[in-house]
């Protein structure tokens, strides 16, 4: 049974929290299940995760999970809008930083007939000082509905590069267009200097590149339908996909799923999340389908 529907169908119910948002345990994690007439949605507690986002008249799921992703206790997701704080990438361990690797505290929840708003919370413990001596308060903010919008807002005294790593749904990595990306990249499957990206992005090889130019909305456009990405208060974009030996080494993706998703991360890594004790900073995504 493909993973959504087994979130779906599952009967490990702990609560019920509102009109459409149920709490279950799937494996090892605690979800709150989104089931609005405006769209479908699922959010683990670990890391602040939303697995996945279907509005309700679209036949998939724009924001993408992994059929094989693992439900393990301190193991990042595959699919979905992981957390990566308060570092990006794999220089540093964990990969990606510990934010998606940790349970969160669901905070608040509200909905009406536009959608559900959950707010979720991260501070400092013995295990994440562990990673990082830093206190912190980190806060996301889910508002879903028949748009997709998720910011992070971050307080404390530290310097932060994040990302929101969004795993978007295509009908077929060939046959996608990625705008709004802008010229100027740096390859980081390559040391040589990467010529400038003119006009759109088409895939036909493994990607993983962090745009550092790009424009405020991306589209990834696809036969069917047409992704809008608008990003808020964000420094960069990382565009990424393993292709085809890339996703066969991953146990928690399917030999063939690369081709049916892209991720288009909105990030902070060139321009740093800085604070001062009294500060405090956020960043977003909202995500929208155009026909
Ligand atoms: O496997 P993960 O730790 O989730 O990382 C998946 C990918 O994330 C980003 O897109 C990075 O740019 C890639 O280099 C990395 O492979």
């Amino acid at each position: 049974m493909p993973i959504i529907q087994a979130i779906q169908n599952c009967r490990n119910h702990i609560k019920t929290i509102s009109q459409h948002v149920n709490q279950i345990q799937f494996d090892e994690h605690t979800l709150c299940v989104i089931d609005h007439p405006l769209c479908q949605a699922a959010i683990s507690l670990q890391g602040a995760h939303l697995l996945y986002w279907q509005p309700t008249d679209e036949a998939s799921p724009v924001v993408w999970l992994s059929d094989n992703a693992l439900f393990k206790r301190g193991k990042a997701i595959r699919g979905g809008i992981p957390v990566c704080w308060p570092w990006f990438g794999n220089t540093l361990s964990p990969a990606h930083g510990f934010a998606r690797i940790v349970d969160w505290q669901l905070k608040y929840v509200h909905e009406d007939d536009q959608g559900v708003e959950l707010l979720l919370s991260l501070h400092q413990t013995d295990e994440t000082l562990q990673y990082w001596p830093h206190e912190f308060g980190l806060e996301m903010r889910f508002q879903l509905g028949k748009t997709c919008k998720v910011e992070l807002s971050c307080q404390g005294d530290f310097s932060a590069t994040s990302a929101l790593h969004s795993y978007f749904g295509v009908s077929d990595i060939h046959q996608v267009t990625i705008e709004g990306l802008g010229a100027d990249y740096i390859d980081k499957l390559s040391t040589v200097n990467p010529p400038k990206n003119v006009g759109s992005m088409t895939f036909d090889q493994e990607v993983d590149r962090i745009y550092t130019q790009p424009e405020p909305i991306s589209y990834i456009k696809d036969r069917h339908r047409s992704i809008k990405i608008q990003h808020f208060t964000y420094s960069d974009v990382v565009v990424w996909n393993p292709w085809v030996e890339k996703a066969k080494a991953m146990s928690d993706l399917a030999d063939n799923s690369y081709q049916h998703f892209v991720c288009v991360e909105t990030c902070r890594i060139h321009h740093p999340i800085m604070l001062t004790p009294q500060q405090f900073a956020r960043y977003g995504v909202e995500i929208s389908v155009e026909k």
